[in-house]
């Protein structure tokens, strides 16, 4: 048996518009494929028009990109934006060695979340707390300030315990707590995700604790007593309106908050949340202090949605090439609704010659784990994927997602929490972003209802027509 995967760190270290003729636009501009229209290789012309299109958007998207930093100090001084605050993090009571931790990371001040959740994180008697903020504004960083900001280093056993929905997630909370925690001394955290063993009955050293559901429970079974849930301080649910609405993720969240000490204090924290998952949620976190959203709040102004009318997988394959050959700053995210979906749009962009990579369920922990590390370190520019990567994954150079499928559920309605934090991938903390939605006939209800939801524009998107082009990046 193999010893724990161990993090340790010690002294330093709606406008809706029909759309009808995008497809036929983008065919005329194929980019890195052949079209196989035999109506568009007519047009030369149409061709060298895309493809200065193509270099206008490229220029404006580039500039666009480096005006990010200035437009997060715009967001931060206007009030309605998540990223607004009037505090420091000097100002909210943390340990000097987290204070320098944030310098390390480059945070100098927090966001709305931030600053409105950690005074009542900090507080003592400690208090619980359901949290939402929309995608990307530093959920994560919040609760890992009050997780380090809870435990006693000295003291080597579990604290600390947060749980995520994936194991991808779970790894990166894990390295935004290390580095977050890179000066606190005998800081040591365990990631207990699948793969990772620990010996039976033996306790663990590591103060934190970041994982999945399954292998948190069995860690703390009496069949591998690996840490008691009686001694933690602190339990962090991330992404929580999914841990405690999905089926096999639910029984074990249950268990885990009943075995929790009374004083233990409870975090939920998420972008989404539907009124039962709240109403569920407040009986089993006792008298939590509750941020919430208003819904026309929850989507994100910097992220501009758009779609394109696709009526086969071969249309929207053309439409996803040649909007490849318009929008290559950066890095992108395609979803698609199935595995098989997204293995095919994998197949066909490999005979093309365009770089992209799968990330799908059907790869096992290494593969996927190995997938991400890729695209986290920019070597892989375009991932395909499924629902797997809709939360939390965040990878500040991604500044396109598009939905080659839209999440629609088993009962054929839409599924706005999904949507929502696909589209998250992309606009991270104040940055631009854009969400391209292909739609057919049969989903056009669909993007209407997700229209009316959230009460943001989803503009039509013709890319032969420069001021629409240009519209991408206002
Ligand atoms: N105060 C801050 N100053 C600067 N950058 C920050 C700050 N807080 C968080 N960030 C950065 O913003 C990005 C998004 O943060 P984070 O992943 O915590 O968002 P989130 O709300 O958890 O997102 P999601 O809903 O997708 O899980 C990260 O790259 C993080 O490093």
């Amino acid at each position: 048996m193999s010893e724990p995967k161990v993090e340790e760190n010690t002294t330093q270290e709606e406008k809706k518009d029909s759309v009808e003729n995008i497809s036929e636009k983008l065919e005329a501009s194929a980019i890195g494929t052949e079209s196989t229209n035999p109506q568009n290789t007519q047009d030369k012309e149409a061709e060298e028009s895309a493809s200065a299109d193509a270099s206008l958007l490229k220029k404006l998207l580039r500039s666009r990109l480096e005006e990010d930093n200035s437009a997060i100090e715009v967001e931060r001084q206007n009030p309605d934006s998540p990223l607004y605050s009037c505090k420091r993090f000097e100002d909210l009571n943390l340990k000097q060695e987290l204070l320098q931790g944030l310098y390390a990371m480059g945070f100098t001040k927090p966001s709305k979340i931030q600053e409105t959740a950690l005074p009542n994180l900090l507080s003592n008697p400690p208090q619980n707390l359901i949290a939402q903020s929309q995608s990307g504004t530093g959920k994560t960083a919040a609760f890992s300030l009050a997780m380090l900001s809870r435990i006693d280093t000295n003291l080597l056993y579990p604290q600390a315990l947060c749980l995520a929905p994936t194991m991808e997630l779970a790894a990166q909370i894990t390295d935004v707590v290390r580095q977050m925690g890179q000066y606190m001394k005998n800081l040591k955290i365990a990631s207990a995700i699948r793969g990772n063993m620990v010996p039976r009955n033996v306790e663990l050293k590591e103060q934190v604790i970041i994982g999945t559901p399954g292998t948190v429970f069995d860690w703390s079974s009496p069949r591998i007593n690996a840490f008691s849930l009686k001694k933690l301080r602190v339990f962090v649910l991330d992404e929580a309106d999914v841990m405690i609405d999905q089926q096999g993720h639910q029984d074990i969240c249950i268990r885990i908050v009943r075995g929790l000490p009374k004083d233990c204090q409870i975090m939920l924290f998420s972008a989404t949340y539907k009124n039962p998952v709240i109403e569920f949620a407040k009986k089993i976190v006792g008298n939590p202090i509750i941020i919430r959203l208003k819904r026309s709040q929850e989507s994100l102004s910097y992220i501009k949605q758009f779609y394109v009318r696709c009526e086969s997988f071969e249309t929207k394959y053309r439409a996803l090439t040649n909007i490849f050959g318009l929008l290559t700053v950066g890095q992108s995210i395609i979803f698609c609704q199935t595995r098989k979906t997204a293995r095919d749009v994998v197949v066909r962009l490999t005979e093309d010659g365009v770089p992209c990579e799968l990330l799908s369920g059907e790869l096992d922990v290494m593969q996927r784990a190995a997938v991400i590390k890729r695209f986290r370190e920019g070597k892989c520019k375009m991932l395909i994927t499924t629902n797997v990567t809709a939360r939390g994954i965040d990878v500040d150079d991604v500044n396109l997602v598009i939905n080659f499928d839209l999440p629609i559920g088993q009962d054929g309605h839409p599924e706005f929490e999904t949507y929502l934090h696909r589209i998250g991938r992309t606009g991270r903390f104040g940055k631009f972003g854009v969400a391209i939605n292909f739609v057919d006939t049969n989903t056009m209800g669909a993007l209407d209802q997700i229209l009316k939801h959230f009460g943001r524009p989803i503009d039509k998107l013709d890319a032969s027509d420069p001021e629409q082009i240009e519209k991408i990046t206002q």
